[in-house]
């Protein structure tokens, strides 16, 4: 098991979410706004949001890294882009959602190639942690590039900001795109820019 991006949480020193916890803290907030956390509608809240809240951040407790531990030695050294993979995530700023899409694109050296859905997986993982856009396409870069060694990552992810929209500067429809690149795509523009076509198509 690899070592954690050195930006994100000692994810693995965590066992089971506190749900009792997390059910006294809603209850509060809940008298906190001025509702009453004992009439009929709210009854179940806290439990609800408690099961919620440890379904949305089950990523505190997985390790990326696992995802890319059973390679493929396939002699495959051209470019793996899985594309348009959707995440849900919660921005840490304002605990409200964030989500879009996340693209993938590696090319993978000495016949390290892994199964296209741990791609997909290792997004899942990281997304669902208090997340913040730029941390979610560079962990998921790195944890490839420490993994699987390839000749080149790059991550893009585009996503719509709740915090933006319903609230705040309120700007329903912006977008935030963010990339990571890293080996052969930060120095060769023709490989990047291939890339970014090919997200882009
Ligand atoms: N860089 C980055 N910023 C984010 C992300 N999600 C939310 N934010 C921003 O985090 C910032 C937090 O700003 P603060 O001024 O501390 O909080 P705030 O008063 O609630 O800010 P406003 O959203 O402008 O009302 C805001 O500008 C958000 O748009 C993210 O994934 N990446
Ligand atoms: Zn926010």
């Amino acid at each position: 098991m690899g070592l954690f991006h050195p930006l994100e949480r000692e994810v693995l020193s965590l066992k089971e979410v506190d749900l009792e916890k997390i059910q006294q803290a809603v209850r509060m907030i809940i008298e906190a706004i001025g509702d009453n956390p004992d009439r009929d509608g709210l009854l179940d809240t806290p439990k609800r949001v408690a099961k919620m809240y440890a379904e949305v951040f089950e990523g505190m407790r997985v390790n990326e890294e696992e995802f890319f531990e059973t390679v493929f030695s396939e002699d495959h050294e051209e470019m793996v882009l899985v594309k348009d993979i959707p995440f849900y995530s919660m921005c840490e700023h304002h605990l409200v959602p964030f989500f879009g899409k996340a693209h993938v694109a590696y090319i993978p050296r000495g016949g390290r190639v892994v199964g296209l859905s741990k791609l997909a997986r290792a997004v899942e993982a990281v997304a669902r942690r208090p997340q913040l856009q730029e941390r979610i396409t560079s962990t998921v870069a790195d944890a490839i590039v420490r993994k699987l060694d390839p000749h080149g990552v790059v991550v893009v992810v585009e996503a719509e900001h709740m915090c933006m929209t319903m609230r705040g500067v309120k700007k329903p429809g912006s977008k935030t795109v963010t990339s990571a690149v890293r080996g052969i795509f930060a120095h060769d523009a023709a490989a990047r820019a291939e890339v970014f076509s090919l997200i882009r198509t």
